[in-house]
């Protein structure tokens, strides 16, 4: 029998795995969590920038962290890394919390960490095997044993006719190449990707993509990374966490993030629709919110904070700039200035697009 969870191994091989079920849920009770956020909160100044953040990463999984430009990912990534400490909340990595370590203990947890950044970060005036080297280097490693292990890596990644050569004159997808060997020097439990293919053309994105989801599966390698291009989150996440303003907006597998997000048919307009206004006709607003479970919130503080019902008309879900978004149109009575510009600081969107008879 399968894993339930649908990790591709049998329900026993699951239960009897090292790394655990990798799985969002579990079949067998073995899931292993590697890192846990807690309540994590972050702001510069009066800016926020992550606000009670909570998510668990089992061991081999592998998540996408999506959201528009001010969401809050590199903060949440800088956090992850160690480089950025929470105001409040927990970051634990394997049982060690990162936001809290004394700073010694700081530089000896990092090491279980890789990272890959967009820009690669190489260091010009050495060779590929002196860069992938660098984190052995730091860490003492002996040179016969440094020489082997870059060897492996370069192998891995498919640059082992490389190691001689200068970053210069590496393509992108090649420099990349060098960036994963060096962030998997060290043997890290975690690879973090700091918008990894960013940088790069369409076909090179797919190797890398490729390279990483090989790494994924056949070192069992837990993966977090950030992207603002939903090809990327189709082809390595498991799972998806959408941030926006700092929050979590919504999780899940990329199939329930973005599936539902396809463009569908715009929402039908109400009888009687009419961009025209006439006497005690009831406005039709577009509002743009990044999740379904916002639209009761809103409505409800609506009606509490400014007396002012409001009926929704049709909801529809699409991919708006990289990010899901709800589109909902609603009807109501007489917005006044302070109802809309409550709903403009909720909302991503807001639009008046028409005018419906009152009695409809
Ligand atoms: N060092 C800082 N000082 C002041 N404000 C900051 C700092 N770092 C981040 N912020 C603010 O925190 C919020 C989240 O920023 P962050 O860079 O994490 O978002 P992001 O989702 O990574 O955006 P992008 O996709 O544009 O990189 C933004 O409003 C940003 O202006």
């Amino acid at each position: 029998m399968g894993c339930t969870a649908g990790c591709g191994l049998s329900a026993a091989q699951c239960a009897a795995s090292p790394a655990g079920c990798v799985s969002w849920s579990h079949c067998s009770g073995v899931v292993m969590t590697l890192l846990q956020v807690e309540h994590v909160s972050r702001a510069f100044g009066s800016q926020t920038a992550l606000q009670d953040i909570s998510f668990s990463v089992s061991k081999g999984d592998s998540v996408g962290i999506i959201g528009r430009s001010g969401a809050g990912k590199s903060t949440l990534l800088r956090c992850l890394n160690g480089l950025e400490r929470p105001q409040s909340g927990r970051i634990l990595l394997e049982g060690e919390d990162l936001a809290t370590l004394p700073e010694d203990r700081l530089v000896t947890l990092r090491r279980r960490i890789g990272v890959v950044f967009q820009h690669f970060n190489l260091l010009n005036a050495r060779t590929v095997a002196a860069n992938v080297a660098l984190p052995l280097e730091i860490a003492g490693v002996a040179k016969e044993q440094r020489t082997r292990r870059v060897a492996e890596l370069l192998e891995l990644v498919g640059l082992a006719d490389h190691a001689r050569k200068y970053p210069a004159l590496l393509s992108g997808g090649q420099k990349q190449r060098v960036g994963i060997a060096r962030a998997l020097a060290a043997n890290p439990s975690l690879l973090l990707c700091d918008e990894a293919t960013s940088a790069l053309d369409p076909e090179t994105t797919a190797s890398i993509l490729a390279l990483l989801a090989d790494i994924n599966r056949t070192l069992g390698l837990t993966i977090v990374f950030i992207t603002h291009e939903m090809d990327v989150v189709r082809q390595l996440a498991h799972h998806v966490l959408v941030l926006d303003k700092g929050r979590i907006v919504a999780r899940g597998t990329p199939a329930d993030i973005l599936d539902a997000a396809e463009p569908t048919s715009e929402p039908a307009l109400p009888a009687g629709f009419s961009t025209i206004h006439t006497p005690n006709a009831q406005t039709v607003l577009r509002l743009g919110l990044s999740t379904q479970d916002l639209v009761s919130q809103l409505l409800a503080q609506l009606a509490h904070q400014h007396q002012t019902n409001a009926t929704v008309l049709a909801t529809r879900l699409h991919a708006h700039q990289s990010v899901p978004e709800l589109d909902v149109l609603v009807q109501i009575a007489n917005p006044s200035e302070e109802s809309l510009t409550f709903l403009k600081n909720a909302s991503q969107s807001v639009e008046v697009i028409g005018y419906v008879p009152a009695d409809s």
